[in-house]
């Protein structure tokens, strides 16, 4: 293959006259502006050869395609490479070349065909796939539209509702599923999928068997009226669940086009649509998320030094509390046998009980059979002490932070655990060096930071010191892999990537609160920016305990860049402590529902007088605007200095811990990438007048304020960070 293009398609004709064609683009012949012109070329050629009658296209190594390739919109986005002329690919090569010919076409569908490899599939004239394949149309998810033809061909093929599931849900369907929608012709296993396409192919020319062009069906589609409802109802459900983005009503557009004027013109429509969406900011970021997300295990020094990671064959957890058993129920669900250990029985048939309850949960919902909630609960063992601890593999901490405790803790696991076993530690906070202090161990010491509930937060944390070996970290990314988690490897600190950058989030919405802004309308301004709920609301759920806690740290580590707001405390003496006690910021009813309380204004003016603070008439009426850049300003330049440090290796990092550990809105991008679309020199200026107006709180960091001083991008590499990794 010629190292300037990207992928490529080879042709064979057989002597039955089929000719096979096959994308070739490792690791998922994903449709590259080569792929498809050569898929161009290979057609041209075979319409006009004799020797062929019918086509079967197919991908190489059990794959059929990922979809168009993703870095090919980044090009555009960036203006590397120029937009071919809108509509070519989707109606001039695959509607009016491919199915319109005059010759066949089947796709043999293996492993997987999504986005534009669907597309593709779904313009030829019959697809047989085998059991395994996935099938799906899942770019909104990246912000971008089924711009291949799949907003016409998708809803005739199996129906207008069943299409904008899975278009608006992105979820991929699996071979048998799409073989009952009509979406898939025919399953059959591996070995047989190229000659079972080859005859269905020659079937078709001989007419033993329809030629279909799915964009002229129309058995599927219901009436216009109920067309219309239908779409209606889905507009309404889009701006709910995603109102801060135009992409998914632009796709509907493009739907509702080809239902009401026919196919051609929505392909016109998708055509034109598909090309807008790719200059949107949603659209930037998410695909900046998507490429950041399978960075975060490419670590510089580490994954590229040819380590092969080792099998974990059984883990221990010390501590069965939410955590512990958290960590637990996502190590059994993944095959992974866990020994949990306690201090005593009560405990250990209290943390074994939660994980039950973790697993019964997902019975009840019926994403788990009874057969395999017994086997997977069979995985997990209980002790009391070191005893089993002998032959596992890796052993994560999970107790209180209690650095005594820890540290007794890794002293006995030193004696216990194999000479190879990694000794990880949950520790939100606490410094790795610390723990490990009383061991010999330093080298297999590791951070392994899961977020509440761990069985369902994706984020892992992989907190490595200057001791940790490379050979732990690659063992720890291939678990993290196992379990679904995406991790990020961070150095080591109090609070690492993501408590770092969440503290003067909180911090900021404090100090606000007590110069006369309403939390109401603030955490109401930061869900509408895309935040899961407000920093208010969120202190509610974690528990006022926990965000003491926190606190302390910070207060102890960074006293120079703590707001100190007696707010929290003051609310813990009264027993108000977030949503377990039914009161905090917020009162909550039986059915959890959170409702303003009244009483919060004597806290906050007692908390007021604490501090010396004054009302600001200023702060008082902050447009929305100004609420978000107060609450996150800050958390930008705790980012920046985490980067600035070597805490993160790469922005992009940041950008996903801050997604899936804050919750930020992926279709921001991310906080640096989010800061970088505003302008580092415009947050400098800003923080640097608050920092005169309202003290250190907001001070601009030394990185921040020599990039912002010269307005460059905060994600550029660090070129001499003081790397602690
Ligand atoms: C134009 C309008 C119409 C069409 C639009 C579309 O089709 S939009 C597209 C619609 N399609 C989608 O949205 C599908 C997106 N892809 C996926 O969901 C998953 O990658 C997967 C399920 C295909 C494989 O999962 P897995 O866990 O086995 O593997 P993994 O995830 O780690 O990826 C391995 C490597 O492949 C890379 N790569 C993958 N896909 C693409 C691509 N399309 N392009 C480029 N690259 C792609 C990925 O970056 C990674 O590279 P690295 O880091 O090794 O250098």
């Amino acid at each position: 293959m010629d190292s300037r293009t990207k992928g490529k398609t080879v042709m064979e004709v057989g002597s039955d006259g089929v000719a096979v064609i096959t994308l070739i683009n490792p690791p998922v012949n994903s449709l590259s502006f080569d792929v498809l012109y050569n898929l161009k070329s290979n057609y041209e050629e075979a319409l006009s050869r004799n020797d062929v009658k019918a086509i079967v296209i197919t991908g190489a190594k059990g794959k059929f395609s990922g979809g168009f390739d993703i870095s090919g919109f980044g090009e555009i986005q960036k203006g590397t490479r120029k937009e071919p002329k809108v509509g070519y690919i989707s109606i001039d090569i695959l509607t009016d070349l491919l199915e319109a010919a005059r010759k066949p076409s089947v796709a043999a569908i293996d492993g997987l065909a999504l986005g534009g490899g669907l597309e593709l599939s779904m313009a030829c004239h019959a697809r047989i796939s085998t059991p395994g394949a996935q099938l799906g149309l899942p770019e909104l998810q990246l912000g971008v539209i089924p711009g291949f033809g799949g907003t016409q061909r998708l809803p005739r093929l199996v129906g207008l509702t069943k299409a904008l599931e899975m278009i608006l849900t992105s979820k991929p369907v699996r071979a048998e599923e799409g073989h009952s929608l009509g979406l898939i012709d025919a399953v059959v296993p591996s070995a047989e999928l190229l000659t079972t396409a080859r005859r269905w192919a020659l079937d078709i020319v001989e007419r033993r068997k329809p030629w279909i062009s799915s964009v002229l069906k129309t058995d599927k589609l219901p009436p216009l009226g109920e067309a219309r409802e239908i779409l209606k109802f889905a507009r309404g459900q889009t701006r709910k669940q995603a109102p801060n983005m135009k992409h998914p009503l632009m796709c509907l557009d493009a739907l509702e086009t080809g239902i009401v004027s026919g196919p051609r013109a929505g392909l016109e429509k998708e055509a034109e649509v598909g090309s807008q969406v790719i200059s949107l900011d949603t659209t930037k970021g998410l695909i900046h998320v998507f490429f950041s997300q399978r960075g975060t295990v490419k670590v510089p020094g580490v994954t590229d030094r040819g380590l092969i990671p080792r099998k974990i064959k059984k883990v221990a957890i010390i501590g069965g509390g939410l955590m512990g058993s958290g960590i637990a129920t996502a190590l059994i669900l993944s095959n992974y046998p866990v020994i949990l250990k306690e201090v005593n029985e009560k405990f250990l048939e209290a943390g074994i009980g939660r994980v039950k309850a973790n697993l019964q949960s997902r019975v009840r919902k019926g994403s788990m059979s009874k057969e395999k909630f017994e086997k997977t609960m069979s995985l997990l063992k209980g002790s009391l002490d070191y005893e089993s601890f002998r032959d596992v593999d890796m052993v994560i901490e999970a107790v209180i932070e209690n650095i005594s405790l820890k540290q007794q803790i890794f002293a006995d696991l030193e004696k216990y655990c194999p000479q190879h076993c990694i000794l990880a530690s949950n520790t939100s906070t606490i410094d790795l060096n610390k723990i490990g202090e009383r061991t010999k161990s330093q080298d297999r010491i590791v951070g392994a930071h899961f977020f509440s509930p761990a069985h369902v937060m994706p984020l892992l944390e992989i907190v490595r010191t200057n001791h940790t070996s490379a050979q732990v970290i690659v063992d720890l990314l291939d678990v993290g892999k196992k379990i679904k988690k995406t991790p990020v490897v961070v150095g080591n600190c109090t609070g690492f990537a993501v408590n770092r950058m969440f503290f003067p989030y909180t911090q900021a919405a404090m100090f606000l609160v007590e110069r006369g802004a309403d939390p109401y309308l603030i955490d109401s301004a930061v869900s509408k920016f895309g935040m899961p709920m407000g920093p208010f609301r969120l202190c509610d759920l974690v528990g006022f305990g926990v965000a003491i806690a926190t606190a302390t740290q910070f207060i102890e580590n960074f006293p120079e860049r703590t707001y100190k707001s007696m707010i929290i405390p003051l609310m813990q003496e009264d027993k108000r402590a977030g949503e377990a006690t039914r009161k905090g910021f917020y009162l909550y009813d039986d059915k959890r529902k959170a409702k303003p309380d009244p009483e919060l204004k004597k806290y906050i003016e007692k908390a007021r007088s604490m501090s010396g603070a004054n009302v600001d008439p200023k702060l008082v009426k902050l447009s929305e605007k100004e609420i978000i850049e107060m609450t996150f300003f800050p958390v930008v330049n705790e980012a920046c200095r985490v980067f600035a440090e070597g805490i993160a290796v790469k922005a992009a990092d940041l950008d996903i811990a801050a997604i899936f550990g804050m919750g930020f809105p992926p279709y921001r991008g991310g906080i640096m990438f989010w800061a970088d679309s505003i302008g580092s020199k415009y947050i400098y200026s800003r923080l640097d007048e608050w920092s005169k107006t309202y003290g250190d709180f907001f001070k601009p960091c030394a990185f921040l304020a020599e990039r912002g001083s010269k307005g460059a991008p905060l994600s550029a590499p660090v070129e001499q960070a003081r790397s602690r990794l």
